[in-house]
């Protein structure tokens, strides 16, 4: 949504395709889709598995750029329906890459990789030529394999592929399953949080990115993704393949977020501390984002306190003083 706008506001045609699906209430999706048809975005609702539409899509129009963001996101629910994440971001991303290499011309793809892709590693901060061999979710593998199948297609057929590698983005318009979400839901509704603690109690910790940086971060890479020199599945020049982090300047602890919430809506949380389970979670994640600076300026300026006000006022204007989680829109 955010991306779509910014792009639309400064001129470029776009849109937009989402399949709507039901891994968390889709009357946020289509009040986002309200949102950004009302800015004359189109959105097509269809999966990027449907080889069909895409194609059909393509020959419509001649796209210069895809943001392929479209993708079973969230680290634990992949325990509970493992099939989703191969559905979306292993054969949605193939069919899309698909279409890309036979579109004449070929369109420069800008894709959402994840932190995740770092694992079990312990050298902070994570640089893209840290090692990325040791998933610890089936999500996270996910997003590694589709690093692994974007640098096929670059060598194969030369379409520029960059990966951008977000670090927990949050903001108004985010996703109800993320820990900022449903904890600002579930201390207003006066119910208990579970605060997940890490091995001998160490606190979590993330790189939280507030969403208009990374949007920033994916306007610097589409404009610095230079368009594929092949064309229609032929391979011409050596076309660009990048990986870039797109996080934060230091992470936060998940008690401090929570403690944050607390000031912000002047409510005290019920907190319930239990051990991280074995759900694929990490203990912490940390950006060096020196290469996305050093490439395209990339700089976030938003800190959780001022990301997470902005979130707060959001998400009572939309669901509403009782901020029971039903949208009032
Ligand atoms: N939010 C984060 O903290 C974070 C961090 C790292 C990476 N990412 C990645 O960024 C991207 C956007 O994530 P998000 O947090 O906005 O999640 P999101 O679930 O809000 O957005 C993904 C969208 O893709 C759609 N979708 C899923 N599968 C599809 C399919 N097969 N066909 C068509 N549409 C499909 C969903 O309906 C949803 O609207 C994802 O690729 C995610 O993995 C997110
Ligand atoms: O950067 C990414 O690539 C990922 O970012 C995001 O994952 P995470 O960083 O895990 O965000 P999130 O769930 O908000 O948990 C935040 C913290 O709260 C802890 N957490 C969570 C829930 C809870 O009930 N209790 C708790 O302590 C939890 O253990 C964690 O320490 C995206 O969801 C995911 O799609 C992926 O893309």
């Amino acid at each position: 949504m955010h991306v779509s706008l910014a792009l639309k506001k400064r001129g470029d045609g776009v849109v937009g395709l989402d399949n709507f699906n039901n891994y968390y209430d889709p009357s946020l999706k289509r009040a986002r889709r309200k949102v950004v048809e009302s800015h004359g975005i189109f959105i097509v609702e269809g999966d990027i598995n449907d080889a069909a539409l895409l194609s059909k899509l393509f020959h419509m129009i001649s796209f210069t750029h895809v943001m392929h963001l479209a993708a079973q996101a969230g680290v634990r629910y992949a325990m509970k329906n493992p099939s989703s994440y191969v559905h979306s971001n292993i054969a949605g991303l193939v069919t899309l890459l698909e279409t890309c290499k036979s579109a004449e011309p070929q369109p420069a793809i800008v894709w959402a990789s994840s932190s995740s892709v770092y694992g079990l590693n312990t050298k902070v901060p994570f640089s893209e030529l840290d090692r990325t061999d040791r998933p610890a979710s089936l999500y996270a593998a996910t997003k590694k394999a589709g690093e692994e199948i974007t640098h096929t297609y670059n060598h194969i057929y030369g379409l520029s592929i960059t990966g951008l590698r977000f670090f927990t983005v949050y903001g108004p318009w985010g996703r109800p399953d993320m820990a900022y979400f449903s904890f600002t839901r579930d201390i207003l509704a006066g119910k208990p949080i579970t605060v997940y603690q890490g091995p001998k109690q160490i606190d979590l910790a993330r790189d939280f990115t507030y969403i208009d940086d990374i949007v920033k971060g994916c306007l610097g890479s589409l404009d610095t993704a230079k368009k594929s020199t092949g064309s229609g599945g032929k391979k011409k020049g050596h076309a660009q393949y990048r990986i870039f982090n797109l996080g934060n300047t230091s992470p936060v602890t998940v008690p401090n977020l929570v403690s944050i919430l607390e000031k912000l809506l002047k409510v005290k949380a019920k907190v319930n501390i239990v051990a991280m389970p074995g759900n694929g979670d990490v203990p912490f994640t940390h950006a060096n984002i020196s290469l996305a600076h050093k490439e395209f300026g990339y700089q976030p300026t938003t800190d959780l306190h001022a990301g997470l006000k902005k979130f707060v006022r959001w998400y009572l204007n939309f669901y509403g003083a009782s901020a029971d989680g039903v949208s009032r829109l």
